[in-house]
């Protein structure tokens, strides 16, 4: 099948990559020249396991092509996919300028019948926007073709994005019941039947649910981790191990034990927005989300917890103090430092009069580039980029873990302890057991593990 792929970032890349790996002729489209041409020099544009080899094996087989021409991308595919970003705005909808950019593209060139795939989050009612932005540039071209726009979320994970593509565990599309709404479910059916044969995985429905499911998935999802923070926090009060009330919760399997894992707080460039963009579309409705305001308030605390905890620790003013940061991107397996919580640490401590040692085993370049845009130069001049974990610990009064890399779950702690000025180790990530790093002589502070130390 021809494909059109229009944005091509975390889920245009890899959308296109997975479906030129099952033989369709895929032609991506960006706005930035240096991507496009990061691309067609071989290059990958963001760090996704396993993404590079799908990349490079298509692209030498002819079926996956990057371009900024917009003519030849509308021209090529009968389904067109819309993959760009969906930021918030400054009331925190999301903004739908780049969508519908790309559908009056669409509409500016497009000669024969085309089926137009939202895969980007977008509100309820998007796809009513996307079709009125095409017809208008048809008819301005007095242009008589047809189109149906078709609601296509993309669930997938960063940092397990090829696997999530390639194995989905479910296929949500949300179609109208117009002959072309019908049309266009059958070639859906078609494009994705090789990751469900039977189609047992895919859930047909209209375009406004289909939207909004995307959006309630994210949001019980934000609410899973924000309710465990929270009772994380009380766990801290209250002398209880929240670890160990999580694998006794999770055990229910109508709770299962999926992303009940208390931490540092929700980054990424998903939960944060979309979880604000709900709210926003129920106020247009004069509804309030009293859950996901709360949601969102506990996680932008949760985000203060570490610093804080520090700060209990070490004192409010943390001059002439320098501490080790182990993990900056918001998850590990990605570069992805959108809304990391590691930059408000970053900040707290910096606040605070602190020097800071900074390691992420990907996301340094990254790094680099959002701090920069972060701090002012005398700020950034008091974090240091080291170059290995181990690196980050001289003369550091503690380590403290920020983001789950599997490279920090068994280090040398004998090397940690004798690096440190003290042996302390404040984990937002629940990486290590308080008793055995208490036998290991360290003074551990976790997230809802209470402190446990013989020193
Ligand atoms: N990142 C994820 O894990 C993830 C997962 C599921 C859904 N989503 C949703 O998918 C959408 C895309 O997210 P992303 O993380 O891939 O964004 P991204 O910022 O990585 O990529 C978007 C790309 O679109 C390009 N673009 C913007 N306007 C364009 C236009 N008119 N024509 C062509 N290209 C254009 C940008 O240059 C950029 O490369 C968002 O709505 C997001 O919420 C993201
Ligand atoms: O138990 C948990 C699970 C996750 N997190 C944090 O939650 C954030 C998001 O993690 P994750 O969901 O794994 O990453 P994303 O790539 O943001 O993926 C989410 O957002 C995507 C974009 O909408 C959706 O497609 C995915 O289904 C959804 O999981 C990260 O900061 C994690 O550290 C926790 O704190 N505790």
């Amino acid at each position: 099948m021809k494909i059109t792929i229009i944005g091509t970032g975390y889920v245009g890349l890899v959308t296109g990559a997975c479906l030129a790996e099952l033989g369709n002729d895929v032609f991506c489209l960006d706005v930035d020249q240096r991507k496009i041409d990061l691309l067609n020099n071989g290059g990958i544009p963001i760090h996704e396991p396993g993404l590079e080899e799908v990349v490079a094996r298509n692209r030498a087989a002819g079926r996956l092509r990057f371009s900024t021409d917009v003519a030849a991308s509308v021209e090529h595919g009968e389904v067109q996919f819309i993959a760009v970003g969906t930021p918030p705005d400054e009331d925190g909808s999301a903004d739908l300028q780049y969508v519908l950019a790309a559908a009056r593209n669409i509409g500016r060139y497009m000669t024969g019948f085309k089926v137009v795939v939202d895969k980007s989050t977008v509100p309820v009612g998007t796809g009513d926007r996307v079709r009125i932005a095409l017809q208008e540039q048809l008819q301005a071209r007095g242009v008589d073709a047809g189109f149906t726009v078709v609601s296509n979320p993309e669930f997938l994970k960063e940092g397990a994005a090829v696997e999530d593509f390639m194995r989905p565990d479910r296929i949500v599309i949300g179609h109208d019941s117009t002959p072309e709404g019908l049309q266009a479910a059958a070639l859906m059916k078609r494009l994705y039947a090789p990751f469900n044969r039977n189609h047992e995985r895919t859930f047909w429905m209209d375009v406004r649910s289909a939207e909004f499911t995307k959006y309630a998935a994210n949001a019980m999802l934000a609410t899973r981790i924000s309710f465990m923070n929270e009772l994380a926090n009380l766990a801290d009060n209250v002398g209880v191990d929240i670890e160990a009330v999580r694998r006794g919760i999770g055990s229910d399997p109508r709770i299962g034990h999926s992303f009940l894992y208390a931490g540092a707080g929700y980054g990424g460039s998903c939960f944060p927005k979309d979880v604000q963009a709900l709210e926003r579309t129920a106020r247009q409705y004069e509804q309030d989300l009293h859950i996901l305001r709360a949601v969102e308030t506990v996680n932008d605390k949760q985000k203060l917890v570490l610093g804080r905890k520090l700060l209990s620790r070490f004192g409010a003013y943390l001059g002439g103090k320098h501490f080790a940061i182990w993990g900056l991107a918001f998850k590990p397996n990605t570069d992805d430092m959108r809304e990391a919580p590691a930059r408000v640490l970053i900040r707290q401590l910096l606040d605070a009069g602190a020097t800071v040692a900074v390691y992420d085993p990907v996301a340094m370049d990254e790094a680099r580039r959002v701090l920069a845009l972060d701090l002012s130069a005398a700020e950034l001049a008091r974090v240091r980029f080291a170059s290995s974990p181990m690196d980050t610990l001289d003369g550091a009064e503690a380590l403290v873990i920020v983001t789950e890399w599997k490279a920090f779950r068994s280090p040398d702690f004998g090397q940690i302890k004798a690096a440190l000025k003290h042996a302390v180790v404040f984990d937002g990530r629940n990486l290590f057991e308080p008793d055995v790093m208490a036998e290991l002589g360290f003074e551990y502070h976790g997230i809802g593990r209470s402190v446990l130390t013989r020193n």
